[in-house]
């Protein structure tokens, strides 16, 4: 199981991810697109990054909005895994 990160590592993490916010043991990035169909192709291209690094985001779809809240459940709070994916979803259109 990943190491959970001090409230220092998890600033300075975010400091380099100006899309993300923390909001308890939660990252959060809300993205917006031109409509439902749009989130959605967005939504299914977080599948492989996920699957891959064997760690999943919470997602809610509101007609085109798309909220990505990450958190590690098995060890209850923030680690580097949920960094690792944040950025690569950063860098998903
Ligand atoms: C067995 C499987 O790898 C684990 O349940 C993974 C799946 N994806 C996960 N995703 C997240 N965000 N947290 C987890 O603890 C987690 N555990």
């Amino acid at each position: 199981m990943a190491q959970l990160l001090s409230e220092n590592d998890i600033q300075t993490q975010l400091n380099e991810l100006s899309d993300w916010t923390q909001e308890g043991k939660f990252i959060k990035c809300t993205r917006k697109f031109k409509g439902f169909p749009e989130a959605v192709e967005f939504v299914n291209k977080l599948v492989e990054p996920a699957e891959n690094a064997g760690h999943h985001p919470d997602l809610e779809i509101s007609y085109n909005t798309v909220i990505i809240k990450m958190t590690s459940h098995d060890a209850g709070g923030l680690t580097e895994k949920d960094f690792n994916l944040a950025r690569t979803i950063s860098a998903i259109n």
